[in-house]
């Protein structure tokens, strides 16, 4: 197992990964962010929060009006702990909630709005930058929302791998669903999300990229933590 000591160096210490639903983004991240001693951020939950909101007060998402209402309401309440990866919006655990399928859908429909993007993004910088090191996950960190970032992950898995984890997932969870709707609900979410005007999922020009479909998290998470040494963001005083 991965456990070396580091010694931090004065470099903006983050660690973007991006890539499509179910690559395996906030799995390594957390394993890297462990590793490191540093946060860990996903900043879909973000998107998914606002869907939430958007779903449970039967407002359509063309009602952009009250995005504002429920983005302020995110400012001010909403909470991530990075070491059990809970999300809370004020004292409400929204944890499981924000996971459903549904919202997976709403929220990569809201994601389109460059809007939305626009008053997103100083949350998600205001969360990884009051904090000493965070790796965070999303489709747009190391292009728009980190472009300075000194490490920059762009991970991919196959579309029927990403399916499989998925459908895993949600019979471990007690959820019904098949594979044919999950394998729609993903090809939809990776049409939106590769093909919207503002902040597509691309990999950034300084992006690494890996592919985990035949590696576990832990080879992938390895492998980053040796990049981020190579990199100089950190000293390894270990063999990995
Ligand atoms: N390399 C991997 N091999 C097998 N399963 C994985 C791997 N990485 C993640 N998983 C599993 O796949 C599912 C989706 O991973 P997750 O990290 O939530 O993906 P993402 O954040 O990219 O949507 C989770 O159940 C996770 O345990
Ligand atoms: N930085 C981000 C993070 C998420 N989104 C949007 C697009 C995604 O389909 C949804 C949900 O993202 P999330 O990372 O939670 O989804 P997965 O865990 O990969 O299935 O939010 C985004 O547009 N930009």
């Amino acid at each position: 197992m991965i456990n070396p000591d580091f010694n931090l160096q004065e470099k903006l210490k983050v660690i973007t990964i991006d890539g499509p639903a179910g690559s395996g983004k906030s799995t390594v991240a957390k394993i890297v962010a462990q590793n490191l001693g540093w946060i860990y951020v996903t900043t879909g939950a973000i998107y998914r929060t606002l869907a939430l909101l958007f779903h449970e007060s039967n407002i359509k998402v063309t009602d952009l009006e009250n995005t504002e209402r429920f983005i302020s309401f995110i400012t001010e309440r909403y909470r991530q702990e990075s070491n059990s990866g809970q999300v809370f919006i004020g004292e409400r655990d929204i944890t499981n909630e924000i996971k459903a399928p549904f919202v997976s859908e709403l929220a990569s429909i809201l994601a389109q709005e460059d809007f939305v993007r626009k008053r997103l993004l100083p949350i998600q910088r205001k969360v990884v930058l009051n904090n000493n090191g965070a790796v965070v996950d999303g489709r747009d960190m190391g292009t728009v929302v980190f472009p300075d970032a000194p490490l920059k992950i762009f991970l991919t898995a196959s579309v029927k791998e990403r399916a499989e984890r998925r459908l895993k997932e949600l019979n471990q969870s007690g959820q019904k669903t098949d594979i044919k709707e999950i394998l729609r609900e993903i090809h939809e979410r990776d049409e939106r999300d590769l093909n919207r005007t503002f902040s597509p999922l691309k990999p950034a020009l300084d992006a690494i990229s890996l592919d985990s479909t035949k590696s576990s998290q832990e080879e992938i998470a390895k492998k980053i933590l040796q990049f981020a040494v190579q990199k100089d963001l950190v000293i390894s005083q270990s063999e990995f």
